[in-house]
């Protein structure tokens, strides 16, 4: 049987291949395009690269291509294996070293009608350009010899130009993939996954740059068997369509070549719940391993069904060890030396065309804490000292210069603290405030408020907290904590920030310093009890409770034998409660 023998041209998200269609259904034939020859659908994956090799296709330009890791990988366990990855992250295109040769068949220059139905923000893989200066990156950086004077200056300054620092060096293998141990150590649940090369579908959570991504790309290389490809996508651009069909190319790709697909998306949160769904019964099914990234928690913006599916693997920020390796490793690639505290910069080497760059070992400590455990946030914060310590550099005395601490505090001028006013942190950050002041601890309520108006929270949604603090722990063991508390929302209403950071720092250690009693709120929590657990109808208010404004009323009863409390001397015996719930204490 003869399968149709007309190419598909896939919408460009996803292709860089063009395949027949209809091919594949039990077992059928499909015709080679390059050398005609008929053969099982199954069998043409192979058989393409090897005669591509041979014989190039007329009208099918075999270029030369930028490998990403997945392709070295893959080249380096298989060299005539298959490959063609359909998605690539513009951020992790990788480096590849001249003259590398290149046997994937299809590493071809997309039309460019696949370029630009492109998923936003994506580059299909095939959209090939010969490595520029500024794309140079799989995690390592050729280094910059000094000695080669000026020019290693204007090399350094390549190396830095482009995309950020912290894009090429993001590692390929788990060798360089510092720090979260307790996810990737020894004996964990993620390593064995990974030696047996067996993943499940997987949310990674974890702050910002504690390397989800890069973990998600690590993972899916040590799984790139011949049988899987790799494709990522971004849920800050996606839409429901561009979804559907990675889906739908997935199962193209499972039927046709029976290679399963990864599917590696980024801040999946932001996908909203529809299209979760869409993702459900292909990740039940196998047909896609789903790799999710975010930086909120899982279990309030990931479907339940979805995240029943996965496993949640928990990223912690990066400690400050693994920070000083990262930024050793990014130093050591830039050609750049470290000057530890009793080491003079050597100028003998230095001609005047020279220009040597150091580092402080002290600067780049101080770097390693204050980027508060985000691998980008430092990376960045390094090339900026550097780049801006290049750009002054023809000042500087003996032609070296050294990157110092205060170098680097200017380079990471923007506040580091991390605060996500729409995230988790904020619920965090108001909860470690709430129980610092419920445990009269002026000092940390004080650090914890800081931690949220320097992180730009907003003051009338602190004070706001404080109103109903100032009544579920403190009433009416000091019934002025409400006032106060309610004058301090107004006052930050009238004055706005940074003004009123004081007024809230006022309140804060008065509620924090005051006597607690939550009396009122636990009474108060019985009553909504007693009522939730009422069988029954709920009883009626007792007649001589009623007020009587009608004759009518008065005729039924309403207001009948109450007791007036004021024309009595003395205490009033009365029952003001049901008589069906006679007796019964919230106080
Ligand atoms: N554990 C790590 N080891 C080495 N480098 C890392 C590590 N984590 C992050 N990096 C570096 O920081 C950069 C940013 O990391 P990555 O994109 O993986 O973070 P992320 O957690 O996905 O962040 P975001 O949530 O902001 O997307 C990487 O390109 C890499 O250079």
């Amino acid at each position: 049987m003869t399968a149709p023998h007309f190419w598909q041209v896939q919408s460009g998200i996803m292709d860089e291949v063009a395949r027949p269609v209809g091919a594949g259904i039990a077992e059928s034939h499909v015709q080679c395009p390059v050398c005609s020859q008929e053969m099982p659908a199954s069998a043409i994956n192979l058989h393409l690269d090897t005669c591509l090799q041979v014989q190039p296709a007329s009208g099918v330009s075999v270029k030369k291509r930028r490998l990403s890791c997945e392709d070295q990988v893959l080249l380096a366990r298989n060299p005539n294996s298959p490959s063609f990855p359909l998605f690539q992250k513009a951020k992790a295109s990788e480096y590849q070293p001249e003259g590398t040769p290149t046997t994937s068949p299809f590493l071809t220059t997309p039309s460019p009608r696949r370029t630009e139905t492109a998923v936003k923000g994506q580059v299909p893989s095939g959209a090939v350009q010969p490595p520029k200066p500024e794309e140079l990156g799989s995690g390592h950086l050729p280094k910059v010899g000094f000695q080669e004077g000026q020019q290693g200056e204007k090399m350094l300054a390549e190396r830095l130009d482009g995309k950020p620092l912290a894009d090429k060096m993001r590692p390929c293998s788990l060798q360089d993939y510092m720090g979260q141990n307790k996810v990737l150590g020894e004996n964990t649940m993620l390593r064995t996954l990974l030696q047996s090369n067996e993943i499940p579908s997987i949310i990674l959570w974890g702050p910002p740059g504690c390397g989800k991504t890069t973990l998600a790309h690590i993972i899916a290389k040590n799984t790139h068997k011949n049988t899987t490809r790799f494709v990522t996508i971004s849920a800050t651009s996606a839409s429901t369509n561009d979804v559907r069909e990675v889906i739908k190319q997935a199962q193209n790709e499972q039927r046709l070549f029976k290679r399963k697909t990864i599917l590696f998306v980024d801040e999946i949160h932001r996908f909203n719940k529809t299209q979760q769904d869409t993702f459900l019964p292909h990740v039940e099914c196998g047909t896609i391993t789903l790799l999710g990234a975010t930086t909120e928690n899982p279990s309030f913006q990931v479907n339940n069904a979805l995240l029943s599916r996965c496993r949640v693997i928990v990223l912690e920020k990066l400690s400050v060890e693994a920070m000083e390796a990262i930024l050793m490793r990014a130093v050591e690639s830039l050609g750049i030396k470290v000057l530890s505290e009793d080491l003079q910069p050597d100028c003998r080497s230095s001609s005047a065309s020279e220009t040597p760059m150091y580092v402080e070992q002290k600067a780049l400590t101080t770097l390693a804490h204050l980027c508060d455990g985000d691998a980008r946030t430092g990376l960045n914060g390094l090339q900026l000292s550097v780049q801006a310590g290049l750009a002054t550099g023809k000042d500087a005395p003996a032609n070296i210069m050294v990157i110092k601490e205060e170098h680097i505090k200017e380079g990471l001028q923007r506040s580091h603290i991390l605060y996500d006013r729409a995230g988790e942190e904020h619920y965090n950050c108001i909860s470690a405030l709430h129980k610092s002041m419920r445990g009269s601890d002026q000092n940390a309520s004080l650090y914890w408020l800081g931690r949220m108006l320097e992180g730009g929270e907003d003051p009338l949604y602190v004070a706001r907290r404080l109103v109903r603090f100032a009544s579920e722990d403190i009433g009416l063991a000091d019934p002025l904590a409400l006032p106060q508390a309610v004058s301090t929302f107004q006052a930050c209403h009238f004055i706005g920030m940074p003004e009123c950071e004081v007024i809230l720092a006022q309140c804060v250690m008065y509620l924090a310093r005051t006597p607690k009693s939550i009396a009122v709120y636990s009474a108060y929590g019985k009553v909504k009890e007693c009522l939730k657990n009422h069988k029954g109808p709920l009883p009626p208010v007792p007649l001589h409770l009623r007020n009587a404004p009608t004759r009518l009323m008065k005729d039924f009863g309403y207001g009948k034998g109450y007791k007036y409390n004021p024309m009595y001397s003395q205490p009033v015996e009365q029952d003001y409660l049901p008589p069906e719930i006679k007796g019964i204490k919230f106080v």
